[in-house]
């Protein structure tokens, strides 16, 4: 193997963003159809699961490689929310109810105010149920609007593209607030240091007040 070959393999690893995903919902609004359409493209309509699955995937997002790990959770019925546990390890929560079920659009309700400030995505899925409707599509974008978060309604049953979309968003939030984190940890550590903190931000002289 050549040095340019190996150098270009070390580059790659070296930019490989990893993200931790928590796919949370109430039992049975396809938590798992989600995951599995986002890992395999493919769509099993039964799964027999009862404990929750952890997955890694490798995907581009906007041409960047991020290495996905996947929690797919598992509460056993409507009162139980996730744990502190789950909560702490996730960089940023897939949250996901059914539009044909009214209890867990509640559900997510529920969850979002047991979250901290994390990331979020909201998802209604089982489009492709419109005839069995609980919940509109209006009622999913005020509540993302409420989490200032993503939303789009999917079917899992019957969509790639679109479920891989909101997993992206995600991605790209998290990506985004570590971005800005990092951007306020750096100002915060150049504080004290004018000069240097003027020209951190990309301003010219001519830019800077006049003191
Ligand atoms: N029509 C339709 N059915 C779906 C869709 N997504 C999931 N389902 C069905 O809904 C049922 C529950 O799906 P799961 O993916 O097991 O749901 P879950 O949220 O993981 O459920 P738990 O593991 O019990 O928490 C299954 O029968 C799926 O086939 C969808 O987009 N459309």
């Amino acid at each position: 193997m050549s040095s340019n070959t190996i150098r270009g393999i070390r580059r790659k690893k070296s930019s490989l963003s990893e993200i931790k995903v928590a796919v949370l919902g109430s039992p049975g609004v396809g938590k798992t159809a989600l995951t599995v359409r986002f890992l395999t493209k493919r769509y099993i309509g039964e799964y027999d699961h009862q404990a929750e699955m952890r997955y890694k995937h490798e995907v581009l997002v906007d041409g960047e490689p991020v290495l996905f790990e996947i929690l797919d959770t598992c509460p056993k019925n409507e009162d139980e929310l996730p744990q502190n546990e789950t909560l702490n390890w996730a960089d940023g929560c897939l949250l996901v109810y059914s539009i044909t079920d009214r209890k867990s659009f509640n559900y997510v309700r529920r969850v979002k105010q047991a979250l901290c400030d994390i990331p979020l995505a909201l998802v209604g899925n089982k489009g492709d149920m419109v005839h069995l409707r609980q919940v509109s599509t209006e009622e999913g974008e005020i509540l993302a609007k409420d989490f200032e978060c993503y939303f789009s309604e999917v079917a899992a049953a019957e969509q790639v593209t679109q479920v891989a979309e909101a997993f992206h968003e995600l991605c790209r939030e998290v990506l985004s607030i570590r971005r800005k984190n990092k951007q306020s940890l750096l100002d915060r550590m150049l504080g004290g240091k004018s000069n240097v903190k003027a020209y951190a931000r990309g301003k010219s002289d001519s830019a800077l007040p006049k003191e």
